[in-house]
């Protein structure tokens, strides 16, 4: 799936690849030229015959340097590319599911888009390239010395074969312990900063703070336990590039190789074995990354799903002249609905009523088809409810959003709109008054989840969203809540006049609503 997304951008992933072999082997050609100019330089020959030597190291040197920064920015350039597109697609998955609240999965939904990015640039790339320069390594070796190219292929399949195994099994078990003591940690930082004034009102503060520190000192005596353990390997890889050094040395004497080619092998494995790291972080990064991709993979194929489903209505189909949207007998398990039926046509005024927390909201989320009934159907004409079902029923929910934006980009979401109907709308919820005395007017900003505004100018504002984006069956969970009677009234019957043919559901608390003329039908959930 995630790799389907790479394949327009493989030129670009193969060009980035190369260099990057390029980049390695100049380093360990580097190291063995280096080495051969030295031992070299030590018996005193003539400076003519050391002339190829010294312009070969300052090449590698600088080209060694270069290949790094334009492989640096060939990766990036095209990871990029590609994760613009997996970005696209998890937050148009998001869009369509339920809103996804806690400060953990927030954060992680973030982190894991990032973890494709990471699987290419820190996993795919320099483990491919690490790989090859090992297996020319062995090779060119091999052409010098065969029982040190057998020494050096031993060491390399345990740095690079054996060592990463062992780090990816380590880091997966890590990750699997660490995942819920980081989700709990995020959960509990968000709380004490989204909760800050009303735990410092109670005096909570400090009890709430002290549980933080208490699951910070738990998960960093974790990561300082698995810490160690992933030292102690990094420890044995550098151990073992030693040996390795040490026993190409002893099996290029025994092959009576030339002191200096002796040397140069010598040397060459502790480049190669450097190398060889490279693979022993890619196998952590690797198993790091395991879940975020498993997440980020479900969601683009949510995402797939959802799109086509979405695709599968056509606009002609949202009209509610020729059709009803019926509930049948539905009940869900646990939220009080139980065995309802509503039957609601275009121009339908219905009033909900009941005790609080009897399931009247989650009514409304059965009939715009969020809430899935447990019994019992919704059908929209003839056949089911559209998924998703808001090109023909919506409105204002429960808990509804409001943005760190303007009050004009809270209204419209990005629809585009006349003036008109915008003014209509905020006319309509009594918002347009509020938004002529703003000395910003449209753009005043609303504060990061409406904190600048009051309780009645935050429902206002979403109950004007929920007008101007209105389809045929509007649903409304308590408008005017917040609001003082006298407007509350008022708000209601403008409500209701902008509504026109549209059918109009208003689960309410209030009274003076629910023995309103203006309703034709109340349905009391008990
Ligand atoms: N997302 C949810 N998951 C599980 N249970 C829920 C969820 N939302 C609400 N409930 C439960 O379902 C029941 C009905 O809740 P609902 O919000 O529909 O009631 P309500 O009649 O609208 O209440 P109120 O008048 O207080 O808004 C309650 O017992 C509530 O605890």
């Amino acid at each position: 799936m995630i790799w389907s997304l790479a394949r327009p951008h493989w030129a670009r992933l193969l060009g980035a690849g190369l260099l990057g072999l390029l980049a390695e082997l100049a380093g360990v050609g580097l190291m063995a030229t280096a080495t051969w100019l030295l031992i070299t330089a030590a018996g005193q020959p003539p400076i003519t015959a050391l002339t190829v030597a010294i312009v070969a190291v300052r090449a590698l040197a600088i080209g060694r340097g270069g290949l790094r920064y334009v492989e640096r920015l060939a990766g990036h350039d095209a990871v990029l590319r590609m994760i613009t597109g997996v970005r696209a697609q998890a937050f148009s998955s998001l869009s369509t599911q339920p809103a996804v609240r806690t400060g953990d999965a927030l954060s992680r939904l973030v982190s894991d888009v990032d973890a494709v990015q990471d699987l290419v640039v820190r996993v795919a790339l320099p483990a491919a390239s690490a790989a090859v320069v090992c297996l020319i390594a062995v090779g060119v070796t091999g052409l010098i010395s065969p029982a040190a190219a057998l020494m050096l292929a031993g060491g390399l399949l345990i740095t690079g074969v054996a060592l990463p195994w062992l780090a990816a099994r380590l880091a997966s078990r890590q990750a699997a312990r660490l995942a819920p003591l980081r989700a709990e940690m995020a959960i509990a930082t968000v709380d004490l900063a989204h909760g800050a004034a009303d735990l410092a009102a109670f005096g909570a503060r400090d009890a709430h703070a002290a549980a933080a520190s208490r699951q910070a000192a738990a998960l960093a005596s974790v990561e300082r336990n698995l810490s160690r353990r992933a030292f102690a390997i990094d420890a044995l890889a550098a151990i073992t590039i030693g040996a390795t050094a040490a026993a190409v040395l002893l099996a290029a004497q025994s092959d009576q190789i030339s002191g200096t080619l002796t040397g140069v092998l010598t040397v060459g494995t502790l480049a190669t074995g450097e190398v060889s790291l490279i693979l022993l972080s890619a196998a952590r990064k690797n198993a790091e990354l395991t879940t975020p991709l498993a997440r980020v993979t479900a969601l683009i194929r949510v995402d797939q799903g959802k799109t086509r489903r979405e695709s599968d209505t056509p606009d002609g189909e949202s009209s509610l002249d020729q059709r009803e949207l019926r509930v049948t007998d539905v009940s869900v398990a646990g939220r009080g609905v139980s065995g309802v039926s509503l039957c609601v046509r275009a121009g339908d005024r219905i009033v909900v009523v009941g005790p609080s927390g009897v399931g009247k909201s989650t009514l409304l989320g059965v009939l715009a088809g969020t809430v899935a009934p447990t019994s019992g159907s919704v059908t929209w004409g003839d056949g089911p409810l559209p998924s998703p079902a808001h090109r023909v029923v919506g409105g204002l929910f429960a808990d509804a959003a409001v943005f760190h934006a303007s009050v004009e980009e809270n209204l419209t979401l990005g629809r585009p709109c006349t003036p008109t109907e915008r003014d209509d709308a905020a006319r309509a919820a009594g918002l347009l008054e509020w938004v002529a005395e703003q000395p910003d007017g449209w753009r005043t900003l609303v504060g990061e989840d409406g904190t600048a505004l009051s309780g009645g100018q935050r429902q206002r504002l979403t109950l004007a969203r929920a007008l101007l984006h209105a389809p045929p069956v509007l649903l409304l969970d308590e408008p005017t809540e917040g609001l003082d009677p006298a407007h509350a009234d008022a708000v209601l019957r403008s409500v209701l006049s902008f509504a026109g043919d549209r059918a109009v559901v208003v689960v309410t608390h209030r009274t003076a609503e629910r023995d309103s003329s203006a309703f034709q039908q109340v349905l009391t959930l008990s």
